[in-house]
């Protein structure tokens, strides 16, 4: 089990650790029961601090996205606790849950645009309901719709359009902007660019990167640490369930201690680091099998 501790800021002369925006503690999640379950996250612990955008990276299956559903209440955890804002929202009902995404505390963006978006809500209407929900007056909610849409760097004129109307690049991007238009404290982000070519996952990249600076804290999960390097102020690294490594992102990618994030950083081509030859590649598998 690992624990990451928030970044600190200096009050007078002493060191004050900020409330994180998310506390997650010795999480447990079993899917099924009795003897056919199986424990997709052992013993997570993860805190972010505000404005920090903290990468999940893993392979496939290792709880990525059980962690992201665990957090946004939409699978049942079987041990340790979820705080979000310093709220303990482990126990939460749906009714609860919705109050907290009304409140605009936590949004998310999934990997297919389309399970973030209504296909019946034209791009302005998807951008301006979470702010009319929280009470925002219309015209308003209307001009914020349309800053944020320039903020994603799309053009107004596609604000009368449906998703299905939009290309896939096009669709993420008005995700990204309906996740942030009410500012949450608490963004988690499964899988952004994956089911994005190479230009638009370049693009969308460089927008969560401008979008650091709005103070929104971002959970981003992927599994490309190419994708999560140049984005992350920390990494943290999935390895069958586990939480096997956390720390600077510069820290992880040029110096990884475990086998497992060896092995990933060894394996990325893309970062600018030492890629491993295929013995070496080969020498850590053997020692994560061993
Ligand atoms: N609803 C479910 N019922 C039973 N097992 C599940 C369920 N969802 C996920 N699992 C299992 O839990 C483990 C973790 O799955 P999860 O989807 O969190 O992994 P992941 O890291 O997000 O993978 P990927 O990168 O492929 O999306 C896997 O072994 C998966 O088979």
């Amino acid at each position: 089990m690992t624990t990451a501790s928030p970044r600190t800021r200096t009050v007078g002369r002493e060191e004050e650790a900020p409330s994180p925006v998310l506390a997650v503690e010795g999480l447990e999640v079993r899917y099924g029961r009795g003897r056919r379950g199986r424990s997709a996250l052992r013993g997570v612990s993860l805190s972010i601090a505000p404005g920090e955008t903290v990468g999940v990276i893993g392979e496939t299956g290792s709880g990525k996205s059980t962690l992201a559903r665990a957090v946004l209440g939409l699978v049942r955890v079987s041990a340790g606790s979820v705080r979000i804002g310093g709220e303990d929202v482990t126990g939460f009902g749906n009714r609860q849950w919705r109050g907290l995404r009304r409140r605009g505390v936590v949004q998310y963006v999934f990997q297919d645009p389309l399970r973030s978006l209504d296909p019946d809500l034209t791009v302005e209407d998807s951008l301006t309901e979470p702010l009319l929900i929280q009470g925002v007056p219309r015209k308003e909610a209307a001009e914020r719709a349309r800053a944020f849409l320039d903020r994603v760097h799309l053009p107004e004129e596609l604000l009368g359009r449906l998703p299905g109307e939009l290309s896939g690049g096009q669709r993420q991007r008005v995700a990204v902007a309906r996740a942030l238009v009410t500012e949450p404290s608490l963004v988690i982000l499964d899988e952004p660019v994956s089911a994005l070519d190479s230009a638009n996952r370049v693009q969308v990249l460089e927008i969560l990167k401008e979008l650091r600076a709005s103070g929104t804290s971002l959970v981003f999960i992927s599994h490309d640490l190419g994708s999560i390097a140049g984005t992350a102020d920390r990494i943290a690294v999935l390895y069958r369930g586990e939480l096997v490594e956390v720390g600077a992102a510069r820290d992880v990618v040029n110096h990884p201690r475990h086998v497992y994030t060896r092995l990933l950083v060894g394996s990325a081509p893309t970062l600018h680091s030492r890629t491993a030859d295929r013995t070496e590649r080969e020498a850590l598998r053997a020692q994560l099998s061993g």
